[in-house]
């Protein structure tokens, strides 16, 4: 079948809005992509094709036909399409960007180890971290001062990483030069925004400063990275293993596939862990204050079950989790309607795929609608209010519908980690302080969208319970 770009035919592929010559659709987009590309989604269909810039991309929106396509057809999408800048931060050889038997072996040895990582509690370090966050807020309650928490739970997202992988962190309170905060902000603020030649490559010379700097942030992480490997293989007691990267050295050691293995693609894997667990669940942590600012009677309903759980005075752990219910919810809900990666990671056609009587050709960018599929009111009730009672009642359709870490085979590999990041710090803030907004008025919550779906930058109240 030949999809139309408004009256453009295209070779069998998906319709979709009429193409630029050079700029494709880029100019569509406007400041709110996500929801640019809800709109196109909800006038084309499940697949739509559109151009960012040069770049031939297939949204897909619709639930039957992405669980087709990521789970039925895994192996034909298992790749990711990789634009300059992601080729700069991974060159092929991490677990974000890489594709096939490269991927599929240092995948392996991931989730090997993360799943390791649960019966040895190496999440510990992560409760750690959310009791000192909470001391850190303790100490502004009672100053009194209105607070801006963008910077400690962008702190707290980076030290739960950096201490569950390396044993490292740093304080809340001290202005700081370690390597992998300065690093990870170069490297987000050049993300963040986009970059016009990662769609447009004849751009390419104009961003040369642009692309260098990337380069050398990440190049400042891979070193962190490979001098921690180098610190960990000196220290490593197997019958202890203090964190990820000692977890991950002891499955290097007992892999089949030793010798595949190298310094340089574990330290690039790594590295992935910052670049990809920091801002996100950093951005969640940002929204969930939100929607708890502008819903007092949510927030005290999840006070109230923590005390009733946990009991006042005790710290939340991830055993009281199955029995905060509510809390459940709000996190749950928080990440359906602000996703931090309203369209995940592109994937890319390993072949030509057929599907829903189109044709996807082989290296075709995929982009699932993760924001469009959790805010189509085809399948939920009021998608714009944020209700956790939806995942009480469990009224919603939520299988393909949800999908904030991802799908199949290549969805997020951190996906537990930002789970248990999210609780602690969610639990104990909630049990700890009243977070409330210094005016009186809502917070803006409509946010920002950069690479991310961010927040807009606000001020609070936070008073001791
Ligand atoms: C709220 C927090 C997070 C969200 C919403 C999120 C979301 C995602 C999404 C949508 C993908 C792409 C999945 C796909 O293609 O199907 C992904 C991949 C990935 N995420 Fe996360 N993520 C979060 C936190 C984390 C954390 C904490 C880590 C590390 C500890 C992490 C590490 C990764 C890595 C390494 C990948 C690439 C996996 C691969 O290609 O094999 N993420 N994430």
């Amino acid at each position: 079948m030949d999809g139309e770009h408004d009256g453009w035919l295209t070779n069998g592929m998906p319709p979709g809005p009429f193409p630029l010559p050079v700029l494709g659709n880029l100019h569509q987009l406007g400041k709110m992509p996500h929801k640019a590309l809800k709109k196109f989604s909800e006038k084309y269909g499940g697949l739509t094709t559109i151009f960012l810039g040069s770049v031939p991309t297939v949204l897909v929106s619709d639930p039957v036909i992405l669980k087709e396509l990521i789970i039925t057809k895994s192996e034909q999408i298992i790749d990711r399409y990789n634009s300059d800048s992601a080729q700069i931060i991974g060159q092929e050889k991490n677990l974000l960007f890489a594709k096939g038997p490269y991927w599929k072996k240092y995948r392996k040895l991931f989730t090997g180890a993360m799943t390791k990582a649960r019966t040895h509690n190496i999440a510990s370090r992560i409760e750690q971290q959310a009791i000192n966050l909470n001391n850190f807020f303790g100490n502004y309650a009672a100053s009194g001062q209105p607070l801006n928490p963008h910077d400690y739970i962008r702190r707290y997202s980076l030290n739960g990483v950096i201490d569950y992988s390396f044993s490292d962190f740093v304080e809340y309170e001290s202005e700081t030069d370690h390597i992998v905060i300065k690093a990870a902000e170069i490297m987000e603020e050049i993300l963040a925004t986009g970059n016009p030649h990662d769609y447009i490559p004849f751009l390419k010379p104009f961003y040369t400063a642009k692309r260098e700097a990337l380069g050398n942030a990440v190049g400042q992480v891979w070193t962190y990275c490979e001098e921690a490997i180098n610190i960990h293989r000196k220290s490593l007691n197997e019958e202890k293993p203090r964190d990820l990267l000692d977890l991950l050295l002891m499955e290097w050691d007992k892999s089949d596939e030793k010798d595949f293995y190298e310094d340089d693609g574990l330290a690039k894997c790594l590295t992935d862990l910052i670049v990809a667990g920091h801002e996100t669940v950093a951005i969640t942590l940002g929204w969930l204050i939100i929607f708890m600012v502008n819903n007092p009677e949510m927030q005290e309903k999840v006070y109230e079950e923590l005390v009733q759980v946990v009991g006042k005075g005790n710290h939340p752990t991830l055993h009281h989790r199955n029995s905060t219910t509510y809390l459940n919810a709000v996190l749950k809900e928080t990440l359906r309607i602000r996703t931090a990666a309203p369209l995940a990671l592109p994937r890319s056609a390993v072949e030509d795929i057929e599907i829903g009587g189109y044709t996807i050709p082989k290296g075709t960018q995929v982009l699932m609608a993760v924001y469009g599929l959790a805010m189509d009111d085809n399948h939920w009730d009021s998608p714009e209010e944020f209700n956790p009672d939806r995942w009480i009642k469990e009224t919603s359709s939520s299988d393909y519908t949800y999908i904030p870490f991802g799908l199949g085979p290549r969805m997020c590999v951190g996906m537990g980690v930002a789970k248990d990041e999210l609780y602690y710090a969610a639990s104990q803030m909630l049990i700890n302080f009243k977070w409330t907004s210094c005016d009186g008025k809502p917070l803006d919550d409509e946010g920002v969208s950069r690479i991310a779906l961010e927040y807009k930058q606000y001020q609070i109240k936070v008073s001791k319970r």
